[in-house]
């Protein structure tokens, strides 16, 4: 490596452009926010009032080896998350930060039917957090930082409200809305219950992932893709249990694995979040360097970042100690998950050739 290079710290990974395709808004709050959201609004179920132990208790309650108890986490966010003033903020908060994190292109996902508990409407939810992005994207501009937001608008497995916010989704595809997904509890809920929804989607040509290989296995993953026809999976990290490496090292891809990998289907992979529930069991662990080594469609996201005390810059610092990886490495994924993006083809090959391959050009 020549010395002009910079290390890979994760200070210099920030300053390199990137991509990230699965943040959940509801799993992203500032600390601070979530306790003057609670403030302001009369909500009294905060497990701290102070910003520093409200953080570690998200982090510590998330970290506990199961979906079902990491997701109870959300109750405290989305109850804060009842009004159009404070979807307004988190939404434009959640852009400012991941701005300064250096992430060019974001598509970030929530369930707009969890934040009707005061009254609001769907519709008035989708224009509240899309007026947050749109604000987020100014502040951030006006720091002399850019960033594209996408929204993805989840359904709830455990609810029976799929094609109602796949509809939501559709009505808002020409002002900010990419793409659906379906997210929650995954063991007793699989995604063929909503597959009203999906062929909806694909009549109108709609895009959309599916939570799918998480807290499950191959099941769920073959279901999301082959019964529903999702075009990326969240998470899909159990797809490893379709792939065997013998003792002298030859991999084996088993038939859903080879289509996978085939079909370049791409896995949002957030390795902090499957440690915390239990999927990976650390970092150094994770499928993810298997995965990669293959040349799967991996990306690398941060699911939920107040939960996990995370950043993409802090998720790619980690891939790099626990596998060794380098700048080009670090590049192949923005680029994966910049051409695996629910927006238009000719502005994903924007970003690619004007954004990030210049951004990484000094370093590879
Ligand atoms: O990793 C995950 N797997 C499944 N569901 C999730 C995950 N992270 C968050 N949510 C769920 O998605 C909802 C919408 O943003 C959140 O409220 C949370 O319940
Ligand atoms: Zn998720």
């Amino acid at each position: 490596m020549s010395s002009s290079i910079p290390p890979l710290t994760l200070d210099s990974i920030r300053s390199v452009p990137k991509v990230l395709l699965h943040d959940h808004l509801d799993g992203g709050l500032r600390p601070g926010t979530v306790i003057e959201l609670a403030e302001a609004h009369g909500y009294s179920a905060l497990p701290s009032t102070d910003v520093a132990e409200l953080g570690r208790w998200f982090r510590e309650a998330a970290d506990s080896g199961s979906l079902e108890s990491y997701l109870e986490t959300f109750a405290h966010t989305c109850g804060v998350m009842q009004t159009e003033d404070a979807l307004v903020r988190v939404a434009a908060e959640c852009a400012e930060d991941l701005a300064t994190d250096g992430v060019v292109y974001a598509e970030v996902r929530y369930a707009p039917e969890l934040f009707v508990e005061r009254g609001l409407s769907l519709d008035a939810v989708v224009e509240a957090v899309q007026a947050g992005f749109a604000e987020g994207e100014r502040r951030a501009a006006d720091q002399g930082k850019f960033i594209q937001m996408g929204t993805l608008l989840c359904a709830m497995r455990q609810h029976a409200r799929a094609q109602e916010i796949a509809e939501l989704a559709v009505r808002y595809r020409d002002h900010g809305v990419v793409g659906f997904d379906i997210a929650g509890p995954e063991a007793g809920f699989p995604p063929t219950r909503n597959l009203d929804a999906f062929e909806y989607l694909r009549t109108n040509n709609a895009h959309f992932t599916i939570h799918a290989g998480e807290a499950f296995g191959l099941a769920s993953i073959w279901e999301a893709i082959q019964h529903c026809g999702a075009e990326r999976l969240g998470h899909g990290v159990r797809i490893v249990d379709d792939i065997k490496t013998d003792p002298d090292g030859t991999v084996h891809l088993g038939r859903l694995a080879g289509y996978v990998r085939d079909r370049r289907i791409p896995l949002e992979i957030c390795p902090s979040s499957n440690v915390q529930t239990g999927a990976a069991s650390s970092i150094a662990d994770h499928p993810i360097g298997l995965l990669a080594r293959l040349r799967f469609r991996v990306t690398v996201n941060t699911d939920n970042r107040l939960m996990s005390g995370c950043t993409v810059s802090s998720e790619f610092a980690a891939l790099v100690e626990a596998f060794g990886y380098g700048w080009a490495d670090l590049q192949w994924f923005t680029i994966n998950a910049m051409k695996s993006a629910f927006i238009d083809f000719d502005r994903r090959l924007d970003l690619i050739n004007n954004v990030l391959k210049p951004g990484y050009a000094p370093l590879v």
